[in-house]
């Protein structure tokens, strides 16, 4: 289990800056999800670390080891590094055996039973060890490329959107079969992902890449609830923005007067609620404390099977339709008067 650090680290092409000036810490056996838009600078930095690109500046350390500086570029094969790449990372001519030896030092090429275990580590049984890499799906190859890059015992394990190529129930199952092994090794990885919901639910910690600045690090629910912009709220997940005052740690706003989880300056704010903090209460039923009420119109509904996604407009405040989600189960009719009950706890980001 090893640290990395970077610091001030600065890459451009053809003078054109892509990361700037970034710091990031990882500690032992976090598994990091690296999370951004696309062209954010996320293979660059990732390529940076694995050393097939040169930074321009600032400091690697990889378990407090310098491997890159001003006057410094350790090579790739001496840092320590496991890489899994998109796809297409398994040689074709290859066995998975083979594919898998190949990752290993020289010397413990013989070692079949090393083999076995890593296969068993991705979740794969001894049946793979001989088959071609084509006589595998998507998910199975993805492991092989993992246990490959397992095979050295690597200070740091780099995954760059290693699951964008499956489909999505194979998606999932990689994606469990994957952090498993990584916990068991207890190995340090980074995971790159564009993928919100993969970079939630897989990462320990999430750090957003957002036009070559790391913008927000923190514990996948820090980053749902408390998005450092609100462009990190639409992004993350759907966000319902809405006009309002801020004061004394309160939001007001037309969902009414909602408390505010991270306190910012008196003032005009935009207000980020969460589709799923609103609910649509039936006749007989009474608001939940810390919640306000409103009155509003069913304008539009997208059924989505488990769940709805509702489009409202506000009594009121006409100008302002808002989206809710309810169970599949509570979905209400076009043309629906309702009453919306708002969870309390908002965030807020003030006007520019
Ligand atoms: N070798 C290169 N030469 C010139 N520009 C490059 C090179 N590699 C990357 N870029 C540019 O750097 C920016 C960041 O690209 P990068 O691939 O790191 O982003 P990303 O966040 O990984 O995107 P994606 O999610 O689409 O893979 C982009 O504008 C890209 O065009």
């Amino acid at each position: 289990m090893s640290e990395l650090r970077i610091s001030g680290l600065r890459k451009a092409f053809n003078g054109c800056a892509v990361l700037h000036d970034v710091d990031l810490a990882v500690q032992p056996g976090t598994l990091l999800a690296l999370l951004g838009p696309s062209g954010g600078g996320k293979t660059t930095l990732l390529r940076v670390l694995c050393g097939f690109d040169r930074a321009d500046a600032g400091t690697i350390e990889i378990d407090g080891k310098r491997v890159v500086d001003d006057n410094l570029h350790v090579p790739t094969e001496q840092r320590r590094i496991g890489y899994v790449p998109q796809e297409g990372a398994l040689f074709p001519h290859l066995s998975v055996t083979e594919n898998i030896v190949f990752g290993l030092p020289r010397t413990q090429r013989r070692a079949h039973h090393r083999v076995a275990e890593l296969l068993r580590l991705v979740g794969l049984s001894d049946d793979y060890a001989q088959r071609m890499p084509q006589q595998l799906s998507g998910g199975q190859q993805q492991r092989v490329a993992l246990a490959r890059a397992l095979a050295p015992s690597p200070s740091l394990v780099l995954l760059d959107e290693p699951f964008s190529s499956l489909d999505a129930a194979l998606r999932l199952e990689t994606r469990e079969a994957v952090a498993e092994a990584l916990a068991a090794t207890g190995a340090t990885a980074i995971l790159v992902t564009h993928d919100q919901a993969e970079a939630l639910s897989l990462g320990h910690e999430v750090a957003v890449l957002w036009e070559g600045k790391l913008i927000q690090r923190a514990a996948p629910q820090t980053l749902y609830r408390r998005p450092a912009t609100r462009e990190l709220a639409a992004f993350i997940g759907d966000a319902v923005l809405l006009p309002g005052i801020a004061e004394n740690g309160i939001a007001i706003c037309p969902l009414g007067a909602l408390q505010l989880v991270a306190p910012v300056p008196d003032g005009g704010v935009d207000v980020m609620i969460r589709p799923e903090q609103i609910h649509l209460l039936s006749a007989s039923e009474t608001a939940p404390d810390h919640s306000t009420v409103q009155d509003a119109l069913v304008t539009s509904i997208t059924y989505n099977g488990r769940d709805a996604d509702i489009c409202l407009q506000l009594s009121g405040a006409a100008q302002f339709i808002i989206r809710a989600r309810v169970p599949g189960h509570r979905s209400p009719n076009v043309g629906e008067r309702v009453r919306l009950s708002v969870d309390s706890g908002v965030i807020a980001y003030p006007h520019r």
